[in-house]
């Protein structure tokens, strides 16, 4: 964890809950980040998964892709569901971000954001699966798009984060209980990215 300091940046970061959250541009150089980017986009496997709003089914407004150990025990139906094996950039940047974020990540959720249309509503990831107090750790390529959190108890406590191409978000233990967060539409054009959220699923 001592290493985080090390990257410790003032700008957009100051006023966040920092007991919950950290924010750390540029963990990857723009040209790793173009080339995850790319390579990302073109080589997963990508599904656009259904979601139940109120009565309806509707199409879930993004693409998303697990991957995780095999050995997991994935019996959540919905949630994590056979996840794909590991390849080498998700394991060299799942190994850059362990030492960073105090944990062993056996799990990796990947989100395309195609354009401004894509979006992840306000939620918490708090699902029995991911345990008590989940550290997720969130990596950043392609278009910057603002990550909103906001106060369960008290909507008026909001801040939002500009995710850089390149950068790391550290979601810590207890966030998820007293915050949800989300990725909204932009009017404004926007091109393609992808986020990819590290979890231990227990
Ligand atoms: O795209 C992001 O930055 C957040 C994604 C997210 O919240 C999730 O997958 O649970
Ligand atoms: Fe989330």
């Amino acid at each position: 964890m001592e290493q985080l300091a090390l990257f410790a940046m003032a700008g957009q970061s100051k006023g966040l809950p920092t007991d919950y959250l950290e924010y750390f541009p540029g963990l990857f150089t723009t040209q790793e980040g173009d080339y995850f980017l790319n390579k990302f986009i073109a080589e997963t496997p990508w599904k656009q998964s259904v979601q139940k709003m109120y009565d309806k089914e509707v199409l879930t407004p993004r693409l998303t892709a697990w991957f995780g150990d095999l050995g997991t025990d994935y019996s959540n139906p919905g949630l994590v569901s056979n996840p794909l094996p590991w390849t080498p950039e998700l394991l060299a940047i799942k190994e850059k971000l362990e030492p960073l974020s105090g944990v062993k990540f056996n799990s990796v959720l990947l989100n395309y954001y195609r354009d401004g249309n894509d979006s992840v509503a306000w939620h918490s990831d708090k699902e029995s699966i991911l345990g008590k107090h989940p550290v997720i750790a969130s990596v950043s390529f392609g278009q910057v798009r603002s990550f909103d959190i906001r106060n369960k108890a008290d909507h008026s406590q909001k801040f939002s984060v500009r995710l850089e191409h390149g950068s790391f978000l550290l979601m810590k233990s207890g966030l998820q209980e007293q915050w949800e967060h989300r990725i909204a539409k932009s009017s404004t054009p926007m091109t393609a990215r992808v986020n990819l959220t590290f979890r231990v699923v227990i």
